[in-house]
């Protein structure tokens, strides 16, 4: 079966992932917890999309910085058995592999089409609000700044602009999943024939899971191995020096945007054990992305469903911000578990859901994503951090005619 992605598009995707490292862009990475077969639609691919496109123009907007933009699309969905609850569903089905594979090749088609032939061109910007969206709170906060987008474009194009660049009608967008399912990921690794190097081409970015990241295991060694820009997810139940050994034998030249750690810990647990890991990795000089994952630790079961609270998942990038800014680190992207359907699987946010709304649009096959108005809504906070970080850095600049120099390691330190 031919590769899915080109070495190259994953060495580009590095590339961006290490000014994510060094505070110079901010990764936005989402999508849903496992694609279904069920869900495979053209609609559900461009309503993800384009809810993604909205906050990566809000966090670009608000907060004066670059955004990487990486789908948890184009992955794994029912790749090993089906969803019913009975024993011949969840007997592996080695044709789900190949079901799995054209639907990721199809979603990335699409996801092509759409970032490189017009869909995403900023002069559209206005075009991406959802319907479901146009009377909600988030959805007017987010009209007023598609506005004063757009007054930004005129004047641009007034000054000579030429609204017809890649700039203007293009973006990049790539693609990401977990590093689980090893046949997999082995089946479609090849060697880079201008490199020489091998690349898992099921997707540009892989990352490897919290209960498969020992450091003597085999998706460990997999990962070791392919030259793809890789993750890491980490829980308050990492040890410093154990990361310290895992990074290190992920990424033993220190490349930046190599390795990206995705802290997953819970709103309650973050600062009390983000610092230290934080802190042991800087002092290694290891340059890595820190990225906050805040779903995967705030997960809960209520009136029998999964769930997770917004206040909770939005408590936990206050964390991760806040972390950061005490240690004079960088915040290097988010990590949310997402869906452009007007869902009802996290509770609360802007759109204010109960647990006795949570059984009208429960649509997940795995975790629960915040929808559209909740994944906008995270975005304008995170704007709002990143844009204090950056008039910060503003501040400094002015006063010492320098900037934020990448120190060693993921540090910066302030000049
Ligand atoms: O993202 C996927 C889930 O977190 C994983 O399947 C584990 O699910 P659990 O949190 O119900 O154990
Ligand atoms: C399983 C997942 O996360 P974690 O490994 O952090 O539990 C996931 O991101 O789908
Ligand atoms: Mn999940």
């Amino acid at each position: 079966m031919p590769p899915l992605v080109f070495a190259g598009e994953c060495r580009n995707l590095q590339i961006r992932l290490a000014k994510c490292a060094t505070g110079e862009a901010f990764l936005v990475q989402g999508g849903d917890c496992a694609e279904s077969f069920s869900q495979f639609s053209a609609n559900t691919i461009r309503d993800s999309f384009r809810v993604q496109l909205q906050m990566a123009v809000v966090a670009m907007f608000g907060g004066g910085v670059p955004v990487v933009k990486v789908g948890r699309m184009a992955g794994q969905g029912d790749i090993i058995n089906g969803q019913a609850f009975t024993a011949d569903a969840r007997v592996p089905d080695p044709m789900r592999l190949v079901q799995a594979y054209n639907q990721a090749a199809a979603t990335l088609n699409l996801l092509r089409g759409f970032a490189s032939g017009g869909y995403a061109g900023l002069q559209r910007i206005a075009q991406w609000n959802l319907d479901f969206m146009a009377k909600s709170d988030q959805g007017g906060a987010y009209m007023d700044l598609a506005k004063r987008v757009g007054e930004a474009i005129n004047f641009m194009t007034a000054c000579g602009l030429d609204s017809h660049t890649p700039i203007m009608t293009e973006t990049e967008y790539y693609v990401s999943h977990e590093c689980l399912l090893l046949d997999y990921e082995q089946a479609l690794t090849r060697e880079d024939s201008t490199t020489g190097l091998w690349y898992d081409c099921s997707g540009h970015m892989l990352w490897c899971g919290e209960r498969t990241r020992q450091l003597d295991g085999a998706h460990v060694e997999f990962m070791r191995g392919i030259a793809n820009p890789i993750g890491v997810k980490v829980s308050d139940k990492m040890d410093p020096g154990q990361l310290v050994t895992l990074i290190a034998k992920l990424n033993p030249e220190n490349t930046p945007g190599r390795l990206t750690i995705i802290v997953r810990m819970g709103a309650d647990k973050v600062r009390a054990n983000m610092p230290r890991l934080v802190e042991a990795v800087r002092d290694s000089g290891q340059v890595v992305t820190w990225v906050c994952d805040p779903m995967h630790g705030n997960t809960e079961c209520v009136a029998n469903f999964k769930t997770r609270r917004y206040d909770r998942i939005r408590a936990e990038v206050e964390a991760f911000f806040d972390v950061h800014e005490e240690l004079g680190t960088v915040p290097g992207g988010i990590h949310l578990e997402m869906t452009g359907d007007n869902v009802t699987e996290c509770l609360g946010g802007g759109s204010s859901i109960l647990e006795a709304d949570l059984n009208s649009r429960y649509h997940t096959h795995c975790d629960p994503r915040l929808n559209a108005e909740q994944a906008l809504e995270m975005s304008f906070y995170v704007a709002s951090r990143l844009a204090q970080i950056f008039d910060s850095v503003l501040r400094w600049q002015r006063r010492r005619e320098g900037g934020w120099r990448a120190g060693k390691g993921s540090h910066l330190c302030r000049l």
